[in-house]
């Protein structure tokens, strides 16, 4: 039968062409067909037909739909499944790298083969001499090992240099002794250790004829590659259940203890310093910062997925919206839908503009990322310190936004975006940890901070400021100059935007770099000024965001409408930025009261101007359902009947009197509870 299509007056709105935005979303068109390609076979998931596989309730292929409600030894069992059967897919259809990487992601679902293929591969990529890179990368790439990256302990997460892990060399044997002395130096959330990984590269203090030389990285293998039992010395487990159901609970985050486990000298990833046969420490004249390159790498990589995870909140609230209805009925015609409330679309506009934001200012860092690695290995290492504090900052930027985001699409879906049908409670639970892993996000704004204050202070020696911090180098303009707006249209000047965000940020930076001169300990001063000083970072990575979005529509953009659509969305998401930290612009005196008025007059012009487009701008990330696992946000908008069918899928609904009632229920019902079984 043919399926209605609930959504298509609001398709029909729309003042683009959609095919053309999937396109810009994805990247390129190239991009867009892998994309588009490995969704589909993930959602359809045609060798079902032959394949048969065994599972709790007759779960198959690559469905989510009980996900929320396995015990977790099932739901980890199913995850095994999936990721063997992803590999299969993977061999069988011949997917090169990049579709690989797609297929894992529309799978959907977090799985020790992230943390191999994400962080254990590219750290040994990135701190591996050429001598190692060889042994270990055919055999972790055909997942003949499968690693995880140990670094984090009970004790000490963001403070790396506190890790208590020793590596000590053994002279005598050529061999390394990995050991945790005290309880808090046990390895404590790496994902991928608990149950799976063979091997890991574990952080430890390095210590060489009594001397500490801080912490390196280490291949050490922790199961036997025959029976998968933890190797002499080693005790390992899963650290227990995690926010949240089903969500991250597929992966087997882990706990990790060594008794004096000796490994082979060549098992030190060497790039970045040697140890010698006999037991000299030899520093390389590759920068330290290097052995957390697999990081970087990582948190770049998180802005793209951030976007993802903003847009599919974003994807459900916006098509939800178009078909609930509430008040508003005139002559027993139909109710409004909430999506025209304007308090509506103020809370969620803006959210789907920074969907976009981070999209582009994402496909920026990798490209930036990209530029860096290539400086790298021609060992121009000019770019990495800007590097490191873009990927910091706007990894925190993009998953707090996110994280937050996700919520507030679940506040805008009402009550049902409360259960667990709706795919928001799960994709929230799932989403958040991005926040923490890969750097805590204040600890990295602080970091940005470091990077800005050294900027500042560096401008008076005449060091011409260059990349992301280039505006620096106008700041005896951008201390003194003032906002030219004089009516709310004249916010739509991408100049009138960028000043305003260039103004602020420079602001707020030097205003930090003079309260921090007056302390006589600037390590004291920095940590007193510490959350001015995460503002000025932030309004330093919203400059960036906003940057790079103005800057992609300097591009030329092909597609009917396409480029107007996105100079709204750039202009709703600088404008609501605007609005949000009004009191930086006001404060640091770059922007009268009347003319932040004037932004907020123009912010609710652009709201009315996507609301038409906001279903098709939501469709343009062609999310397919399967991956969207919503019934809230379905493409055919058919909620109401598929929620109510839903319902009763729910195990409580798997007889009408539930267990428990001859013990728990009758006895209260019949006045019994003193001689109930309690
Ligand atoms: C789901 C998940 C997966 C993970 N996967 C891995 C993995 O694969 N491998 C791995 O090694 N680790 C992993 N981790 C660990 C993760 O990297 C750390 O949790 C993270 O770096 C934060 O460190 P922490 O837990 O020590 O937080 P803490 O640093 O203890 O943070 C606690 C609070 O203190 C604040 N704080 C800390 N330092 C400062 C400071 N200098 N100034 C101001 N405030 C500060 C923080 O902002 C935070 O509010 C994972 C964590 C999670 C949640």
């Amino acid at each position: 039968m043919e399926s209605i299509d609930y959504l298509a007056e609001e398709r029909k709105k729309a003042e683009f062409n959609v095919d053309e935005m999937k396109i810009v979303w994805a990247g390129s068109r190239r991009a867009f067909e892998v994309s588009d390609y490995i969704s589909k076979l993930v959602a359809d998931d045609p060798d079902l037909s032959f394949i048969f596989i065994e599972c709790h309730r007759g779960i198959q292929g690559f469905s989510k739909e009980e996900r929320t409600m396995l015990p977790r030894k099932e739901l980890f069992k199913n995850t095994l499944r999936k990721s063997a059967y992803s590999w299969k897919h993977i061999i069988d259809h011949q997917l090169s790298e990049e579709e690989a990487e797609r297929l894992r992601y529309f799978v959907d679902e977090p799985a020790f083969i992230d943390s191999h293929l994400g962080v254990f591969i590219p750290a040994i990529k990135g701190q591996g001499t050429k001598e190692q890179l060889k042994k270990w990368l055919p055999l972790a790439y055909k997942m003949q090992i499968i690693g995880c990256y140990a670094q984090t302990e009970l004790g000490h997460g963001s403070n790396v240099q506190g890790l208590e892990t020793t590596a000590t060399f053994d002279p005598r044997t050529d061999e390394f002794v990995i050991h945790s002395p005290t309880l808090t130096s046990s390895k404590w959330w790496p994902g991928g250790l608990g149950k799976v990984s063979t091997h890991a590269i574990v952080y430890a203090r390095l210590i060489t004829d009594g001397k500490d030389h801080g912490i390196n990285g280490f291949i050490v293998q922790l199961r036997s590659l025959e029976d998968h039992k933890p190797l002499p010395g080693i005790t390992v487990g899963d650290i227990g259940t995690k926010f949240g159901n089903g969500a991250y609970n597929t992966m087997d985050n882990g706990v990790l203890r060594f008794d004096h486990v000796r490994i082979p000298r060549d098992q030190m990833l060497m790039r970045v310093a040697q140890v010698t046969k006999d037991g000299k420490y030899v520093q390389s004249d590759v920068p330290r910062q290097l052995l957390y390159e697999s990081m970087v790498y990582t948190r770049q990589a998180l802005v793209t997925y951030a976007s993802g995870a903003l847009s599919r909140a974003v994807c459900i609230a916006t098509r939800y919206s178009a078909v609930r209805r509430q008040f508003g009925s005139q002559n027993g015609g139909q109710e409004i839908q909430v999506i025209d409330y304007k308090t509506q679309q103020s809370r969620l506009f803006p959210l789907l503009a920074s969907a976009y934001a981070f999209r582009f200012v994402g496909e920026w860092l990798k490209w930036f990322y990209t530029d860096v690695t290539q400086r790298l290995q021609a060992n121009d290492f000019s770019t990495l310190p800007e590097l490191h504090a873009t990927t910091a900052g706007i990894k925190s930027l993009t998953t707090t936004a996110t994280a937050d985001g996700i919520e507030e699409c679940r506040k805008l879906c009402g009550g049902h975006g409360y259960l667990c049908s709706s795919g928001l409670p799960e994709l929230y639970a799932v989403y958040v940890p991005a926040c923490t892993f890969e750097g805590d996000n204040v600890v990295l704004l602080l970091q940005v901070a470091r990077f800005l204050m050294k900027t500042v202070s560096q401008l008076s020696s005449g060091k011409k400021p260059t990349g992301t911090i280039a505006y620096m180098g106008k700041i005896e303009h951008l201390m003194q100059c003032r906002s030219d707006v004089e009516q709310a249209k004249d916010w739509l000047k991408p100049s009138a935007i960028l000043e305003a965000f260039e103004a602020r940020a420079t602001r707020m930076s030097v205003a930090c770099a003079q309260s921090l001169s007056k302390f006589d300990n600037p390590e004291e001063g920095f940590q007193e000024l510490a959350p001015d000083l995460v503002e000025a970072a932030l309004a330093h990575c919203q400059l960036i965001v906003v940057s790079k979005f103005i800057e992609k529509l300097q591009q030329d953009i092909p597609g009917e409408g396409i480029k107007q659509q996105l100079e709204v969305l750039c202009c709703i998401y600088a404008l609501f930025l605007l609005h949000k930290h009004h009191g930086d612009f006001l404060v640091t005196g770059y922007i009268t009261s009347k003319q932040g008025l004037f932004a907020n007059e123009q912010l609710r012009a652009l709201y009315t101007q996507v609301r038409p487009n906001a279903v098709s701008l939501a469709d343009a990330f062609n999310h397919t359902d399967h991956f969207l696992g919503s019934i809230l946000g379905r493409y055919d908008g058919n909620v109401y009947p598929k929620l109510y069918e839903a319902a009763w899928k729910d195990p409580l609904n798997e007889s009408d009197v539930p267990d428990g009632f001859d013990e728990y229920i009758r006895p209260l019902l019949k006045q019994q509870l003193q001689t109930a079984r309690l």
